[in-house]
Parts: C-alpha cells; sequence; structure tokens
C-alpha cells in the first residue's frame, strides 16, 4: 500500500488501541463499558458503580460501594497552593482553562510522580474523581473573586458535586437526573480527549500531563465544548420560530450546528442523547415549561430532513443542565469531571501495556536545494 493510500484524514475509522475498557458497537447499538452495555447500566446503576467498574473491572457490591464513596470522599480537598494559581488567574479565564491549569498544577504536590505502577495510578486516579468537582467550581468561583465552596461529605458525590456547582442542595429528582448525567458522560471509547491522554501516556508521561491535555482537547466545540455552544444557541433564540429560523439560517451559511452529529454514530442517534432527552421531559414537565423541549424537538426535526443528522449527547445534556440551574460555562468541565474516570482507566491501560505513539505524515510541501 503506498503512503497516500494509508493516509486518511483524522484517522477516521482507524484502529489506534486495543482496549478492554469500552467499545461503540453500531451494529448491536450498545455502548459497551467493561463489557456491559452503558444505557442499560444508567438505568439501573450510579456514576460511582460505573466509577468502580472502570477502575477495578466489576460492579461493586453495596459494601465496596460504600467504600469507594468514603476513599472519594476523603480526598475532596484540594491543597491551598493550587486555589492560590486561581488568585492570580484573569477574571476572564474559561472555566476549561481554569480546569486545565488547575489539574497541571496538582502534579507539583505528588510525591511518587515518577512512580507508574498500577497500584500508584489507581490510586491517583481516585485522588484526582475526588479534586476534579472541587477544582471545577473553586476555579469558577475564585477566579471570579467569589468565596470557594467547601464539599459536604454528608452527600452523596453527585449531591455535593452539585451543591458546589450551584450552592444548592439537590432535590432527588435533580441528585438523579445530574448523577445519570455523569453516567451517560463517563466513557466512550476512543474520542480525541482520550486518544490525546493515551498519545501523551505513550511517551510514560505522567497522568496529570495525560489529563491536562485532554482537558484543552474537550474543551474544542466539535468535541465537549459543544455542549456549551448548544445553551447559547438556544437562549439566543428564546423561542422556537427564532430557534427554527437561526438554524435554517446557519444550515444556509453552510455553518456546523453544534449537538449535531458524531464521528461514529454519524447518521444515528446518539442513544446517551436520548436519555438525556428523557430527563429533560421530566424536568419540563416538573417545571410546568416546555419551553426548551418544544425548542429542542423542532431543531432535530429541522436537522434530520435537511440534513439527515440527528443530536449527539451534548445537544440535551445542555438544556437539562440549565434547567438545573447550572451555569452555562461549567457544562465543559462538568462533562471533563464525569470523563476523569474513563480518561484514567485508559491512561492506567496505556501505561500497563504501552508502545509510543509515533505516527507518518503525508508529507505536501516543497522540497529545496540550498544554493551553492
Ligand atoms: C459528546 C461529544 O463530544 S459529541 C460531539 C460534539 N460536537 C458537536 O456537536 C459539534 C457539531 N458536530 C460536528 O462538528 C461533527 O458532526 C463532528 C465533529 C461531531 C463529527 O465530525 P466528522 O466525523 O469529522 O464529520 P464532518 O465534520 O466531516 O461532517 C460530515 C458532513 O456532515 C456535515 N455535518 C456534520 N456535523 C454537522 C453539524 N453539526 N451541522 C451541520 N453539518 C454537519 C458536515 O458539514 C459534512 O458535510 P459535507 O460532507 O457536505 O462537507
Ligand atoms: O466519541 C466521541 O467522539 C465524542 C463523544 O461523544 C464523547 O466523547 O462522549
Amino acid at each position: 500500500m503506498s503512503i497516500e493510500e494509508k493516509y486518511i484524514p483524522g484517522l477516521d475509522g482507524v484502529i489506534a488501541s486495543e482496549t478492554k475498557i469500552s467499545f461503540l458497537d453500531t451494529v448491536q447499538g450498545e455502548i459497551v463499558i467493561k463489557g456491559y452495555d452503558l444505557i442499560k447500566l444508567s438505568q439501573t446503576r450510579e456514576y460511582l458503580d460505573i466509577v468502580h467498574l472502570l477502575l477495578e473491572d466489576r460492579l461493586p457490591n453495596v459494601e465496596e460501594k460504600v467504600a469507594v464513596n468514603n476513599k472519594l470522599k476523603q480526598a475532596y480537598q484540594i491543597p491551598n497552593g493550587v486555589f492560590e494559581v486561581f488568585r492570580n488567574l484573569p477574571h476572564e479565564t474559561h472555566p476549561m482553562d481554569g480546569l486545565r491549569t488547575g489539574i497541571s498544577s496538582l502534579a507539583g504536590y505528588d510525591d511518587k510522580l515518577e512512580d507508574r505502577s498500577l497500584k500508584v495510578n489507581k490510586e491517583r486516579a481516585y485522588n484526582l474523581l475526588s479534586s476534579v468537582p472541587n477544582i471545577v467550581a473553586n476555579s469558577y468561583r475564585i477566579i471570579r473573586k467569589m468565596e470557594p465552596v467547601q464539599p459536604k461529605e454528608e452527600l452523596s458525590y453527585s449531591a455535593n458535586f452539585f451543591y458546589m456547582l450551584t450552592g444548592k442542595y439537590p432535590s432527588p429528582l435533580e441528585e438523579k437526573i445530574f448523577d445519570l448525567s455523569l453516567v451517560l458522560y463517563s466513557e466512550h471509547e476512543m474520542p480525541n480527549s482520550t486518544f490525546t491522554a493515551r498519545v501523551i501516556a505513550s511517551t510514560q508521561s505522567d497522568l496529570y500531563g495525560a489529563l491536562t491535555g485532554a482537558v484543552a482537547s474537550l474543551k474544542g466545540s466539535l468535541h465537549g465544548g459543544a455542549n456549551e455552544a448548544v445553551m447559547y444557541m438556544l437562549n439566543k433564540a428564546g423561542s422556537v420560530a427564532a430557534f427554527e429560523e437561526n438554524l435554517y439560517k446557519k444550515l444556509y451559511n453552510k455553518e456546523k450546528i453544534m449537538g449535531f452529529g458524531h464521528r461514529v454514530y454519524m447518521k444515528k442517534m446518539d442513544p446517551r442523547a436520548l436519555m438525556m432527552k428523557n430527563a429533560l421531559k421530566d424536568l419540563c414537565e416538573k417545571e410546568g415549561n416546555d419551553l426548551l423541549l418544544q425548542m429542542c424537538e423542532a431543531g432535530e426535526k429541522i436537522m434530520e430532513s435537511e440534513k439527515g443528522l440527528f443530536p449527539n449527547l451534548d445537544y440535551y445534556a445542555a438544556p437539562v443542565y440549565w434547567m438545573l440551574g447550572i451555569p452555562i460555562s461549567l457544562y465543559t468541565p462538568i462533562f471533563f469531571s464525569s470523563r476523569t474516570v474513563g480518561l484514567c482507566a485508559h491512561v492506567i491501560e496505556q501505561h500497563e501495556n504501552n508502545r509510543l505513539f509515533r505516527p507518518r505524515v503525508l508529507y505536501t510541501g516543497e522540497r529545496h536545494s540550498l544554493p551553492n
């Protein structure tokens, strides 16, 4: 095969890795996570079950789940020095940039930084799962000159995260839906951010570096940044008619509509989006206001008929987070927080069975001879 034939833009369909973590089975319509379908898991299990599944290779029993919960609570606090870093960042810093800086700065506090053993990497993963929600909430607050918020150990993992983001305790429905969103965002095979993390880890670089790179990747609007972009689009329109008009204008101008399309699902609906759509219905019913649902459904119809495209998870996560009262610029950091477990599992797997990523190029530049 010639080098031209080997080149596939965007590595579309290229197998980049062997993994025992997850796989998008588009034939059977399953998101396989350690052997289980994520959608089925999301109907009966919580985020901490997924954490145990991804880091310990099996679903936890009741005692094991309590143990995970306790372990995470013990590491909720983050070093004061990290708060100091946030205090020195400009007011306009986006929460994803605050998060990236926060995760990066944690490396300096790890006294076993050069230890890549499975045991230490797993400890690090649990610590990151504890720290990241704190970093998300408090980088946002401190950069905006607000007082830091303290984690509440008496709350569940998801309820505490929700509390730190919004300053209020979630109702049972809000907690259930927020936890569901964390389950759905937790792991998804080889998106750009996971690939980034694995590429970084393949140099034997550490978990913090790999996750720092992954934050940068996930921030982009073609990836995690789409959820906040969807909400700005919905808010800007404010009504079904205006939203429809805006979508038609964007399509006419050949703009991409955030929250639609997916490299792997392509012309099918992301099954996670359907779960979030159902959650949106529940929230709308409880509020007695289904404007956002109507707008989203109108958008779905237009995108299907005009482009044959369907929503991805970000499309329905955005209005759900809005109805939960979460500030828009925190939507992508929440996605990352949830994905922390999947990313850690991938970095650990890469460290355990490593070969350096180092592909080749198809050179299209010029060649010159140096003048004598
Ligand atoms: C949870 C997640 O991170 S899911 C991803 C979230 N990102 C988004 O929602 C951003 C919007 N969507 C997109 O940009 C894309 O669908 C991606 C990035 C998700 C996938 O991209 P790719 O697989 O590279 O597909 P690509 O961008 O080449 O699109 C293929 C065709 O569909 C069109 N298309 C794809 N997505 C969209 C969209 N959202 N709006 C309009 N047109 C689109 C492209 O313009 C292209 O059309 P063309 O062949 O006429 O040029
Ligand atoms: O799989 C992808 O390319 C993007 C995505 O949906 C995710 O990361 O959840």
